[in-house]
């Protein structure tokens, strides 16, 4: 069953608590958070203390993506905050092999993400060292845009790859970007194991039903 992880950036920031409980509740399995510098994405979100005011709120993992640069001076401090997964950009990180070791050696999972035009081959050297890839299917910086479809495409290809060499079972496939009951589909059926969506949950006023929407969308 896919997993379905809520992005934060579209939620009502006033109301950070009651909105991360009405997704848990209504069925979110993860709750993604959306880190963004202002260089490496032309965004500005937020940093580890929201990560550590959101924390008490939910019980479900905490999966943070960094879009940042010099993510290595800032993974403790996410790490502390009560991050389960925190993911990194193949192409913010220089020294991505120590990046992926610098996150595991603070207990939590690693995830390495690649934006829309970046090839899947560019992770050949670490897959056996990390939890999960993020395929972008938007440019990172913005809720809200439209899917890139190239990405299912990519999908195929990495899921060959993981299987190829026995992983298929151990790193998930995360998909990020215009994720709704229509796209949805297409990803997972692919390969894709656990979905991002921000505008297609907390932009519904039922979000119990958006959440199922979507699930009900990557049965058929
Ligand atoms: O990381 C990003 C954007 O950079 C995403 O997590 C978006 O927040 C997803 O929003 P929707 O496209 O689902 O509205």
């Amino acid at each position: 069953m896919v997993k379905i992880a809520p992005s934060i950036l579209s939620a009502d920031f006033a109301r950070l608590g009651e909105e991360i409980k009405e997704v848990e509740q209504g069925g979110a399995d993860w709750i993604h958070i959306d880190v963004m510098d202002g260089h490496f994405v032309p965004n500005l979100t937020i940093g580890p203390l929201v990560v550590k005011a959101v924390r008490p709120h939910t019980n479900l993992t905490l999966d943070v993506h960094l879009m940042i640069e010099n993510a290595d001076m800032y993974i403790p401090e996410f790490a502390k905050s009560g991050a389960d997964i925190i993911t990194v950009h193949q192409e913010a990180c220089v020294h991505l092999h120590r990046t992926i070791y610098h996150i595991k050696n603070q207990g939590v999972k690693a995830a390495v993400s690649l934006n829309p035009a970046t090839p899947v081959g560019t992770l050949e050297h670490v897959l056996e060292d990390i939890d999960m890839v993020l395929l972008m299917s938007v440019n990172p910086g913005f809720g809200g845009q439209k899917f890139i479809p190239e990405v299912v495409r990519k999908v195929t290809q990495l899921k060959t790859m993981l299987e190829e060499r026995g992983l298929g079972d151990k790193v998930e496939i995360q998909i990020d970007g215009g994720i709704n009951a229509e796209t949805a589909p297409l990803v997972t059926k692919a390969g894709a194991t656990c979905l991002v969506a921000g505008n297609a949950v907390f932009g519904q006023a039922d979000r119990a039903r958006a959440i199922e929407d979507i699930k009900q969308a990557c049965r058929l």
